[in-house]
């Protein structure tokens, strides 16, 4: 086997060291991250790792292909959460007869997905190569691909499950090395295990593959738990739902292999899910790993504190851009999507409304620079230079600042490579409007327009449309009053 290295380095949390990046196949370079719970909308924290990952994409296509990459990210749509919030948005619907759990589950998966579409394509990322959802890798598949069930059929069959009070357990008792890769002892392992010791668990930190569903619960028709099925006094056949991490020993296998290259995704998801996946899979097929380089993103926080769901401290990303709630006005996507950028993925990051002005001002900057190209050039050297080593975003930065002095300086070179870093990196440099300018700009011409100062209005209209952006004139319905929206014309 040749080692053919292209000069990437990353921080691999399973060894905690900075290592060469050296693919299995360089033809199909393979990388899988966590995705998202879809039962709420997600917030700025959540925004983290999908822009990070999404640089780490771009940059493993720029030097292997963009035909030879593979990047799955799934979404979990199989959750207790999911379950409650459905019960909570839909339960006098279900009471009434008009929906069925299983609808109104599908209702706020369905809505809550769709927003993060549309939130992450406002960030600038590229789709991932493929985007499995949980609930359809449950059962046994017609394409023969990796499924929640096989899996866990075959971790009972080696010896590292099993079966008690209804629920399939994975037993880490079996596996010598269980723990690899958040390095916690054992007897910390313990401690930490919150739930409360249950008596049917061998060990304390054995966790759920399988649990069973009441009859109202959602559930797939069940291999497991006949017994307490019967036990709690339900006919029939059990049914069952599978645990959180068994999802993506599933999904990945599916889509990249038993072993692949990276692993991706927030650092509290190295104890327990990642820890959890790696035994799974592991286990399941017999190899020694499950991806060779684990990378996770540090946090998002508000006053040192990780921005979460269940703290309340959190703002979603929907809010950011189309709301004024943080920081007082809106925000575009690609002013967070630098903002995010401009610290070290590993390192925290204490946001603030200072951040995203900060990122507002240098993007300015840029793209006033990049709009003196003729063309746009490919990605410096030295950009790529900067991110290879473990996604210096920063350090890149500072490259396009220096392009950026030079371009306006008159160096058309330089501007068509800051033009070509830009679009690299995921910034749009076609389409510069700056809302709140325009939103200024619309104010000032209608308050021309009251006092039937004609010509000035129409200047700000034709200079608007100098930049691209064209004016729409109209009544409002209900009020009757003038109002004014626009939209880019290019
Ligand atoms: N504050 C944060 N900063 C960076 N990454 C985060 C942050 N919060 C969550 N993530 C990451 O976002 C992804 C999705 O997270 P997940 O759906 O598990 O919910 P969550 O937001 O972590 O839940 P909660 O906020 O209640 O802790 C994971 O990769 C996770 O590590
Ligand atoms: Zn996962």
């Amino acid at each position: 086997m040749t080692r053919e290295t292209k000069g990437l380095r990353l921080t691999n949390t399973l060894t905690r060291a900075k290592e060469d990046f050296f693919p299995i196949d360089a033809s199909n370079v393979r990388m899988y991250v966590c995705g998202p719970t879809v039962y709420d909308f997600a917030h700025i924290g959540n925004a983290r790792p999908v822009i990070v990952f999404d640089v780490l994409y771009r940059l493993l296509r720029h030097l292997y292909g963009a035909d030879h990459v593979t990047y799955v990210r799934n979404i979990t749509d199989v959750d207790d959460k999911i379950n409650a919030r459905a019960l909570r948005d839909f339960g006098d619907d279900i009471a009434a007869g008009k929906l069925t759990l299983n609808e109104a589950i599908r209702r706020v998966t369905e809505k809550t997905a769709d927003q993060f579409h549309k939130d992450v394509k406002a960030l600038g990322c590229l789709p991932p190569t493929f985007e499995p959802r949980a609930t359809e890798f449950v059962l046994a598949r017609p394409d023969g691909k990796t499924d929640m069930v096989s899996l866990i059929q075959s971790l009972i069959e080696r010896g590292h499950a099993y079966e008690a009070a209804g629920e399939v357990l994975f037993d880490t008792a079996s596996m010598p090395d269980y723990g690899q890769l958040s390095k916690r002892p054992l007897d910390e392992q313990q401690a930490g295990a919150r739930v409360a010791v249950d008596t049917h668990k061998k060990n304390p930190q054995d966790f759920v593959l399988w649990k069973l569903s009441s009859p109202e619960e959602p559930g797939w028709d069940s291999p497991w738990g006949q017994e307490a099925w019967t036990a709690a006094g339900w006919t029939g056949k059990p049914k069952g739902r599978p645990g959180w991490h068994i999802e993506c020993s599933a999904m990945s296998a599916a889509y990249l292999g038993e072993v692949f290259d990276i692993h991706g995704g927030g650092l509290d998801l190295i104890f327990p899910h990642h820890e959890n996946e790696i035994a799974q899979s592991r286990c399941a097929h017999g190899t020694s790993v499950m991806a060779n380089y684990w990378l996770h993103n540090g946090f998002l926080q508000v006053e040192g504190q990780k921005m979460s769901k269940s703290l309340g401290n959190f703002f979603t990303i929907h809010e950011l851009l189309e709301t004024e709630n943080f920081g007082g006005r809106e925000w575009s996507g690609e002013v967070l999507r630098l903002a995010m950028l401009m610290t070290h993925y590993r390192e925290p990051i204490d946001f603030a409304v200072r951040k995203l002005e900060e990122a507002e001002n240098t993007l300015r900057k840029w793209k006033r620079a990049a709009d003196l190209a003729e063309g746009s050039a490919a990605v410096p050297d030295e950009v790529i230079a900067e991110l290879c080593d473990d996604l210096s975003t920063y350090s890149a930065f500072q490259v396009l600042t220096q392009l950026a002095g030079e371009a306006l300086e008159g160096d058309k070179a330089a501007a068509a490579s800051l033009r070509g870093a830009l679009e690299f990196l995921g910034f749009d440099v076609s389409a510069e409007v700056d809302k709140a300018a325009v939103d200024e700009a619309i104010a000032a011409r209608l308050a021309f327009i009251r006092d039937k100062n004609w010509g000035e209005a129409d200047r700000i209209r034709d200079e608007l449309l100098a930049r691209g952006v064209q004016l729409k004139d109209g009544k409002d319905p209900a009020s009757g009053e003038r109002i004014t929206t626009w939209e880019v014309k290019r």
